[in-house]
This record gives C-alpha cells, structure tokens and sequence, in this order.
C-alpha cells in the first residue's frame, strides 16, 4: 500500500510540509499549486528535495474551470493547462487533477465536456502527462461521480481519466457502490477525507471541516473497499482542508495522517476478507471492557485522598519503592502519585484499560505511532507499556492482578456494606487542537467507537463532548472540548474527571456526608423544573434536593448523579444507573458548569 498525503492538509510552507510527510512514513504527496506558487524555491529544488526524501511527487493540483465552456474560452483553457504542463516536466509530476468547472461553464453537454477531456487530453499526452478529473459536489454542472466517469468513459482518451475523492461522493450521499463498474485502470487517483455529519452548505463543509478517516462520520472502510474492489492500485492519498490542522504543528498532523491510514487499510481489509490484497493488517485488539485504574498525580496534602476518603474508599497501601499510593472501593482503583515534584494542581495522568491481552495491545499502538511512556521500573517489578495520548494522558494497557502485589497492604478487603462500585466514565478534557486526534487516537489504538457529539451550554461558551465507548458499554471515556476563551472561573468547570458508579447513590451519599462530603451544591430551581419535567413522587424529589443529587430519565431508565468539589484539576462524580441508562444527564450539565464556576 503506498500512501500519500495532500500538501493542503499541513501547516508551514512547502519544504515543511515535505519534511513533515517524509517524517512521518508517507511515500508521496500532491502538491497543491498554491503551496508551489508560494514556494521561494524552483521547481527544479522541490524536484530534488523530494528526491532526497523518498517522496514521490504523485499529482499537481487543481486544475479548475476546464471544461463545459465554448471555443473561444477553452483556448484560453488550453493556453493554461500547456503552461502547467510544462511546470510539471520540470517537478517531475506526470498527473493532474482537473477538478469539474464551477465558475465558467455555460454547456451542459456530457459530450462537448468529454470532446473539450479529450483535447486537453492529447495535448497532455504530449508531455507524458495524465489527467484525473474528479467531480467537485459543488460542480456547476458535474457534481456527482458517476457524470464525471461518464464523461471520462465518452471522452475516450488513454490520457484522461477519474479521480475519486470520499468527500465528494460521500457528502452528497452518492451510492459508493458503483465505483466497482469503473475499470481501475481509469481510476487514476484516489483521495479520501472523512468529515462530521453537519448541514451546511457543502463548499463551506469541505473547505474547512474535513477530517482524516476515522475522525468524522463517514464510512470510510466501505468506502475504500469498494475501491479495492474496482481493482485500483494506486496510493491512497489524504486529502483533508481543515482549519485545525492549518495552524498546528506538520509533523504532528502527518503522524496522525498516517496513523488514519493504517487504521482505515485494517478495517478495510476486515471488510474485504480474502480480497483484502496487499492491505496492511494491525494486530487484532478487541476494545477493553472495564478500566483497570486511574492515577491521578497529586501531593500527599492535596487532599484529593481525603475526597477519597469520604466517598468511601479503602487505602489499599504504599508502593513498595515509588510514592504511590492505591485507593480501592470495589473494581475501582485509584493511585495517587506523587512522584518526581508532582503539580501542585492535582490532575489525571493516567488510565489503565483493562485489556483481554497487553502485549497485542502496545503492539498495535506502537504500528499506530502512538508515542511510548518510559516509566521507571525496578527488579522485580512489572513494566507496564504505555503510551501517551494527544493530550499528554499516559494510556496504559494492563490488569490490576500483574501489579497490585507491588502494594504493601496488598490487595484492600472491600468494604461490602457500601456495595461494589466500578469506574463509569472517565472525562477527559482536550485542547483545541487535539480533540479529532484524540477521537483517532482511541479509536484506533484502543477500538473504542465514537458517540454522535453533544453540545453543552456553558457560562463560558459551549462544550463539545463525544463520548467514545466499548461494545458492551464497560469503558466510557467522554472527550470534552473547551471554549477558546478563558474566563474568570473556567479551571474548575473545565477540570477532568472520574465517574464511579455505585448501587445505592442515596445510601453512598448520605454516609459519605457523614464522613464530611460536600457535594457540589445545586440550585433550589433545578428542582423546581425537574417537579415540571418528570411526574416524580414528592418523597423523592426532597431526597434529591437534600442530597444535591441531579436526575435523568430517558426510555432505557434513570440517571443519579452527584460531583464533588474540585481539587486541582480534577473531580468526582457519583453515578447510580438504573435499568439500561446509557446516557450521562447531559441536560444537566449546564447546572454542574455555572455550580462549578462558582
Ligand atoms: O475545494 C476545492 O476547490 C478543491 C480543490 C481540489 C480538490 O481535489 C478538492 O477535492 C477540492
Ligand atoms: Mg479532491
């Protein structure tokens, strides 16, 4: 499989962006004209660096507003393309992208398009030099590619052939299916972007929202396989115009580039079975069912451990050589580190996910590029691989049962009277410019699936949350994305945090205040609007209002929640589910983001 990589799709200049794509393992790239254009350096230099590189210069592009017009335009037309032809015998590029015409079309004639194809495709010929003509979804008369092969198929020409891009076909809703009736050997080339499902105009959509595959709502393994299926041979090259990655760092955005990649070729190749051809596979993970722990890095004195305590948690004892200590309560675990001068603000550092075997597991992150953890491990101890995700969270791949005996008073004695308890969910807060990665990222390494995005309304702005989760619905990891802005008390609103779900969320509560819990405090009018939504008995709503538990009922069953306050960066929260709730009361979350604000 060779792969490919759009120069659009990266930040910096040109010579930046080939370093970028070489970095990260690509074998070719387009370059998009602007990035030429722009360029201090001659073709010929672009040439030869990509050379030194390993980088094939796989297609030049766009070349707009072609076909569909009459004579006297299209000698203009053809006056053009002869130019940038003679431009890519000096690059070394033998195929171009003609991308169907918006702006100055006037006919619309499959046959004066083809015959106009057929021209251009002659003169081409000419220079050694192919054309691959790919439908624009917002082509003036060409907007679909089953009439852009149709015209390909009439103009006739060795020359002239098809270029496929999923954005396109896929944002228009156009049937893949039919990419299997066009000869591969005139699919020319191929692009593929995934994209988030939004109604908005389609030019605006692609120019700004595309995503790299599996970061968006496209399906991209059918896609592709209908592809593979037609025969074609040729790279599979990224196309991606996002506003994101036009200001972050090159090097990073082609790794996750390529990261997209190998994670589609897998699915695509599950997909295929047998015809899978020469498709990479990655080592075969099922995604984990439960968390295995969550370390949070935190001083002694904190006092994140005594928010431990009151909520009812065991001290499971000191690491034997580190300044680690575990907190149990049922399946949860909970280590707090405070190791190597820890932040003075308490944050999440790093999940464990239980994983059926660990070793697939690291192997396939590491076929992901995810970048490794070096822990500091001692003789007899067990070296736990883990990886860093984009936002610096260390993820871990393990089971308690390999480590636990590392802790002096080993494995706690589980108070029964409070019930057993397992980590619901843990959120995790992401930067801007590290939210589509991160979906990637545990898509991919840890084949959890993304949730459709919710939209939360914050005092501060809206918070985009997708949660991504496990077949089975063991492991929750929601992803919260910030507002830009920062106001006055947006660090405790826009902390991380644990959810541990418990079977008695009033008996917990109640004996966790006890023990000197102060749950986050939760208007009287919340109250007073849950008494309107839900016919709930009198009884009941006082227990909520006493305990400042919020409420959510849906058509799988019911939702009890509680936060406590915030220590550093990080918080708690009680869940009780009852029946299948499946949610996490996002209508409630408003109310916990002004409590929190304070
Ligand atoms: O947005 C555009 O104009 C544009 C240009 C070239 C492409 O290959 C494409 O998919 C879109
Ligand atoms: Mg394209």
């Amino acid at each position: 499989m060779r792969t490919s990589i759009a120069t659009v799709c990266l930040s910096g200049g040109l010579v930046q962006k080939m370093y970028a794509a070489a970095e990260a393992g690509f074998d070719g790239i387009e370059i998009f004209e602007p990035d030429l254009v722009a360029a201090p350096q001659s073709p010929e230099e672009i040439r030869a660096l990509a050379d030194r590189l390993g980088l094939s210069l796989d297609l030049y592009q766009p070349f707009r507003d072609a076909e569909g017009v009459d004579e006297e335009a299209f000698a203009d037309v053809l006056h053009r393309a002869e130019a940038k032809f003679r431009l890519m015998r000096r690059l070394g590029i033998d195929l171009m992208l003609v991308c169907s015409n918006v702006g100055t079309a006037t006919l619309d004639d499959d046959e004066v398009s083809a015959g106009q194809l057929r021209r251009l495709g002659e003169l081409a010929a000419a220079y050694d030099i192919r054309l691959a003509y790919e439908a624009l979804a917002w082509g003036r008369f060409v907007d679909d590619y089953r009439r852009s092969w149709r015209i390909v198929e009439l103009a006739d020409h060795p020359n002239v052939g098809v270029c496929l891009d999923s954005f396109h076909i896929l944002s228009r809703g156009h049937d893949p299916k039919q990419i299997e009736e066009i000869p591969a050997e005139k699919i020319f080339f191929l692009q593929l972007a995934d994209a988030p499902a939004l109604s908005m105009d389609v030019l605006s959509w692609s120019r700004h929202h595309r995503l790299f595959p599996g970061e968006g709502s496209f399906d991209l393994p059918a896609f592709l396989a209908h592809v593979q299926r037609a025969g074609y041979a040729g790279p599979l090259s990224l196309e991606v115009f996002n506003d994101t990655f036009r200001q972050t760092d090159p090097v990073r955005t082609a790794r996750q580039a390529q990261r997209s990649l190998r994670w589609l070729a897998d699915r695509t190749a599950d997909l295929l079975g047998d015809e899978a051809g020469p498709l990479p596979r990655l080592p075969e993970v099922a995604a984990p069912e439960a968390f295995d722990f969550v370390e949070i890095k935190a001083p002694e004195t904190s006092g994140v451990e005594v928010l431990l305590e009151q909520l009812g948690f065991d001290f499971g004892g000191r690491h034997r050589s580190k300044q680690v200590r575990l907190w149990t309560w049922g399946e949860v675990r909970i280590v707090c580190n405070d190791q190597g001068g820890s932040p003075a603000a308490p944050r999440i550092a790093a999940v464990g996910f239980d994983v059926a075997d660990s070793e697939p597991a690291a192997e396939r992150a590491a076929a992901l590029m995810a970048p490794p953890v070096h822990r500091r491990t001692y003789a007899g101890e067990q070296a736990l691989r883990a990886f860093s995700s984009p936002d610096g969270t260390e993820v871990f791949c393990s089971h308690a049962e390999d480590w636990i005996g590392e802790f002096d008073g080993g494995v706690a004695g589980t108070s029964t009277e409070r019930g057993s308890a397992r980590i619901d969910h843990v959120n995790l807060v992401q930067p801007w410019h590290s939210f589509d990665e991160a979906v990637l990222f545990y898509t991919s390494v840890l084949s959890l699936t993304p949730q459709p995005t919710q939209e939360v309304a914050g005092p501060s702005g809206l918070v985009r949350s997708q949660v991504m989760s496990s077949p089975a619905g063991g492991v929750r990891l929601p992803l919260n994305l910030l507002p830009t802005g920062q106001l006055a008390g947006d660090e405790q609103a826009h902390a991380q945090h644990v959810a541990l779900a418990c079977q008695d969320i009033v008996g917990v509560v109640a004996a966790a205040r006890e023990r000197g819990l102060r749950p986050l405090k939760v208007p009287g009018n919340y109250y007073d609007d849950l008494v309107a939504r839900f016919r709930l008995s009198e009884d009941f709503v006082a227990t909520l209002r006493e305990l400042d538990l919020l409420y959510d009922r849906d058509a799988d069953g019911e939702y009890l929640h509680c936060y406590t306050e915030t220590v550093g960066e990080v918080f708690f929260e009680l869940v009780e589910r009852r029946e299948r709730y499946d949610g996490f009361g996002a209508g409630n979350a408003p109310v916990r983001l002004v409590s929190q604000a304070g």
